[in-house]
């Protein structure tokens, strides 16, 4: 079976042959409506603490790039909100367009972004991210959407690392970086889902935030000369990597405001 990807070939609509799950009832992403929402007064505020030393490397996987976390120990987790018990971060990656109306996974009320990142975190009820990533409470991840605005100053350096990951493949060493300076306010809005890549396992806890974030049109052209290709083969920029929303199938979702 040819790898999955988003071109018209082996795209989000061609993935339910090798993964069945992809028709399942908690899948993501999906179009949230913040008055369908219902605001619960028992969300405690999210809680992120990371520590950027456990930052490892940045690696363009052929769909997106992805920076890596050291997740051996407590000292980069995602408490309270939607979730009970401690989540490790384990990786953060991005999804955007080909050009600035669209982009992001999740919408809210049909509203696309250009941009949304996604902080992946696995419960440390489980002894590791691969047996969490196949339990209903195993995952959680934020998602944070980007619009075109100033240039973010913390996202910069993300941006520095891309001159030697821009094939298929590459990585390389990155540290020091602290993702909770890439968090905007704290409203959230919080569902059961799954992964938007395949194997679009059901087992993650959404926690959207509801404001984005701000980056530069010149920070954005710069996600978009990352190659879905490796070196030697005709480049093919990463650009579209994301998945429309799914049915939401009678799923609620919950509000941590009024
Ligand atoms: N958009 S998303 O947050 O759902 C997401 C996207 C990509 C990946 C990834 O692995 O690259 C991931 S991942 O880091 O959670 N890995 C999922 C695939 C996987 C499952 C089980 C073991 C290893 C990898 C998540
Ligand atoms: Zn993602």
């Amino acid at each position: 079976a040819h790898a999955w990807g988003y071109a018209a070939n082996n795209g989000p609509d061609k993935w339910v042959s090798n993964f069945p799950v992809a028709d399942g009832p908690r899948q993501s992403p999906i179009d949230i409506l913040p008055g369908g929402a219902s605001y619960d007064s028992g969300l405690k505020p999210l809680r992120l603490k990371y520590d950027p030393s456990n930052c490892l490397e940045i690696l363009n996987n052929g769909h997106s790039f992805q920076v890596t976390f050291a997740d051996d120990s407590d000292s980069s987790t995602l408490k309270e909100g939607p979730i009970s018990g401690v989540y490790r971060l384990k990786q953060f990656h991005f999804h955007w367009g080909a050009c600035d109306d669209k982009g992001s996974e999740h919408t809210v009320a049909g509203t696309k972004f250009p941009f949304e990142l996604h902080l992946v975190h696995w419960n440390t009820k489980y002894p590791s991210f691969g047996e969490a990533a196949s339990k209903p409470d195993g995952l959680a991840v934020v998602g944070v959407f980007l619009k075109i605005g100033d240039a973010n100053p913390s996202l910069q350096k993300v941006l520095d690392a891309f001159n030697n990951i821009r094939a298929k493949g590459k990585q390389t060493f990155f540290a020091d970086f602290d993702p909770k300076t890439l968090r905007p306010g704290c409203l959230d809005l919080d569902y059961d889902g799954s992964l938007t890549t395949p194997p679009l396992l059901e087992s993650v806890s959404w926690i959207v935030l509801k404001e984005p974030i701000s980056v530069s049109p010149t920070q954005m052209t710069r996600f978009r000369g990352l190659l879905f290709t490796g070196e030697g083969e005709a480049p093919c920029c990463i650009v579209d990597n994301y998945r429309p929303p799914q049915p939401l199938k009678g799923r609620q979702v919950r509000a941590s405001f009024k």
